[in-house]
């Protein structure tokens, strides 16, 4: 499916977020994602990617500017109010409940919904995850961290959310099952979840993605479509160049 000419889905304007008021770590994105396309965000150690979409999932404190859901301003929405409103976000770390079954992870997380609608909505979730439902009485902390993330998944999809956000799904995944992880990404974006999708990993991710953006302290500096970005020498200077992740790039 193409983005182009489908409505804006998610957008930041100005945003300024940081953990501490003088103390802004993002300082002023402008970022919009359309309905259906795949976003990853890029940039150095340290650049705000992960405060960047943690203040847009609303967990961590904005300063100024705004963040849309389509056309509503979901700038000061709680973080549990913005998942009622379709926005889901998955944390790099402690995304699901080690110590409870897989049954239960997703049991936890479908409460947000009317009651009469989570067994069929866990179903569903089943459906697209077969790993899952081979064993759903499985301690999650068993999983393998590739089956962990795609539980921590499912369990952001449980609301049906428009817009998906990760934060660094494959840190910790060996090549082979980040490539596992990232085709099930496409395939739910495929379904028509927008995604945006914080990564390292930056090969891989360009090959699922339409189009990526680089953050620079704290700054969007460059975005572009992902089939062409690898070959950009401002991506190059700005990025490529400054982290382990140019090995895979260049590969
Ligand atoms: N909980 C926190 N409290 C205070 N400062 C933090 C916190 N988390 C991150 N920071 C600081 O915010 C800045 C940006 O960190 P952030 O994790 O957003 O960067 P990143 O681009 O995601 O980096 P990485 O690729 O290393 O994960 C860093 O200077 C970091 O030290």
């Amino acid at each position: 499916m193409t983005a182009t000419g489908q409505p804006v889905a998610l957008s930041t304007k100005a945003l300024v977020a940081g953990y501490e008021r003088d103390l802004p770590i993002v300082r002023g994105v402008d970022f919009s994602i359309r309905s259906g396309e795949l976003v990853i965000v890029l940039g150095p150690n340290g650049a705000g990617k992960s405060t960047f979409v943690k203040a847009v999932a609303g967990l961590v404190p904005i300063h100024s500017g705004a963040t849309f859901l389509g056309d509503r301003d979901i700038t000061s929405v709680p973080a549990h109010e913005k998942i009622r409103h379709g926005l889901a976000f998955v944390p790099q770390t402690e995304n699901i409940f080690a110590t409870l079954s897989i049954n239960d992870n997703l049991l936890l997380a479908a409460n947000i919904l009317p009651k009469e609608k989570r067994s069929r909505r866990i179903a569903d979730l089943y459906a697209m995850f077969p790993d899952l439902a081979s064993r759903p009485s499985l301690r999650a902390g068993q999983l393998s961290g590739g089956q962990r993330q795609m539980l921590a998944v499912a369990r952001a999809l449980i609301v049906e959310p428009s817009v998906l956000i990760l934060d660094e799904p494959s840190a910790g995944l060996s090549p082979k099952i980040v490539s596992e992880v990232f085709s099930k990404l496409k395939a739910i974006n495929e379904t028509g979840v927008t995604i945006i999708l914080v990564e390292q990993n930056v090969k891989a991710a360009l090959a699922i993605a339409d189009r990526a953006v680089i953050l620079v302290e704290g700054l969007l500096r460059h975005e572009g479509p992902a089939a062409t970005l690898a070959d950009d020498p401002i991506v190059a200077e700005l990025y490529l160049g400054a982290r382990h992740q140019s090995k895979a790039v260049a590969s």
